[in-house]
């Protein structure tokens, strides 16, 4: 088995078609349809696997992980369980709209590693941590291993690297990483030239409302250009543009917490019951593009604490951090004291 293989199921998940994780056979719910419910499981005998959280929500409260929202619940199918019930046990962000029946009834899961692992493959994919699951083993089933094994940036390489004039310095150099496995493309952007000292570095998880649409509900677009003057300021410094957009859940997912936002959840508490860790960043591959750039020896900008333990653990030298504050305005006022008060930055 191959990381190929992992790449394919990733793939399958987010068109709705059925993906083999050790002895279950899953459909992820939100990708597919009644049509392709129906062709997966035509005796209506699938169960639903959830995460932690989630079945946490449908009043299963003994199924509560406060420390793994991403553990996985199995729940028993019942008869009224059609494909429109499972959408909506998936989707919490459509609670307001669609309350949900029940009762349900928790039951065990089997394989908790490869449930475990496939709740996993679903942040990967972007798509709801929710499936149809069937005990039907497949014999080119992936292992919970192979999913692990799916994130590490050993396999990343320089792809190539341009001259690239930015607003911050006319003769910045941007530099494109690949990997042989597939995943992310991420890139650094190398302003100033080394002179010698450790460069400063800015490691930016990429926010496309907050990057490119200007919202206001975050403080990425402002972090965003106030890093490149920064480092531009300081002489010379690399901006690594990390596809961890949301934190690591995708796009669409952490749409999915602003919506659970626009019911009062804060950003930590939309995460988890979505079935997320509050953050699913993974800061090796950052690490790893360092390396590349043959840069082991840094200046960190940012306020979070986290960045600077995983850089050091991933074998980086954090010299100094330099913290990276950015006025706030009425609409990010919340969430910038969230990220203070409930996961540690020092704003
Ligand atoms: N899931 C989720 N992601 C968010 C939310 N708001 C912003 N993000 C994402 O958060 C990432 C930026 O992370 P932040 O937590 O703001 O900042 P940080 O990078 O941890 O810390 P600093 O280095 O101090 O800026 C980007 O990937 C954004 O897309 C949210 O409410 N939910
Ligand atoms: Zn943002």
């Amino acid at each position: 088995m191959t990381p190929h293989a992992v790449a394919r199921a990733i793939d399958a998940l987010r068109r709705g078609w059925p993906v083999a994780i050790g002895p279950f056979t899953l459909l992820a719910i939100e990708t597919a349809d009644a049509g392709q419910l129906a062709a997966f499981d035509p005796g209506a005998r699938a169960d639903v696997l959830l995460s932690a959280s989630r079945a946490e929500t449908l009043k299963l409260a003994n199924q509560r992980d406060a420390a793994n929202p991403g553990h996985a619940v199995r729940i028993e199918r019942a008869p009224w369980l059609d494909f429109d019930a499972g959408t909506a046990l998936a989707d919490p962000a459509l609670d307001l709209a669609t309350p949900l029946k029940g009762p349900f009834r928790a039951v065990p899961v089997g394989d908790q590693a490869a449930a475990d692992a496939a709740l996993e493959l679903a942040r990967i994919a972007g798509v709801l941590p929710a499936f149809f699951v069937l005990d039907a083993a497949a014999a080119d089933a992936l292992t919970p291993a192979e999913i692990v094994a799916f994130e590490s940036p050993a396999a990343l390489r320089i792809a190539t690297r341009a001259r690239l004039p930015v607003e911050a310095d006319e003769r910045a150099e941007i530099v494109a990483f690949r990997s042989a496995e597939g995943g992310d493309m991420h890139v650094a952007l190398i302003l100033g030239q080394p002179d010698g000292h450790p460069p400063l570095v800015r490691l930016h998880s990429e926010c496309l409302t907050g990057d490119v649409l200007g919202s206001l509900k975050c403080d990425c677009g402002p972090q965003l250009h106030a890093a490149l003057g920064e480092i531009a300021g300081a002489g010379w410094g690399i901006l690594l543009y990390l596809r961890q957009e949301g934190r690591g859940i995708g796009l669409v997912n952490k749409l999915r917490a602003y919506a659970l936002q626009d019911q009062g959840y804060d950003t930590v508490d939309a995460n988890t019951r979505l079935g997320f860790h509050i953050d699913a960043r993974d800061f090796r591959v950052a690490a790893r593009m360092l390396q590349l750039l043959g840069q082991r020896r840094i200046r960190l900008l940012t306020n979070n604490p986290n960045k600077v333990a995983e850089l050091e653990k991933a074998g980086v030298e954090v010299v100094e951090r330099v913290p990276h504050r950015v006025a706030p305005n009425p609409h990010n006022e919340k969430y910038l004291a969230t990220k203070r008060d409930r996961t540690g930055h020092q704003l």
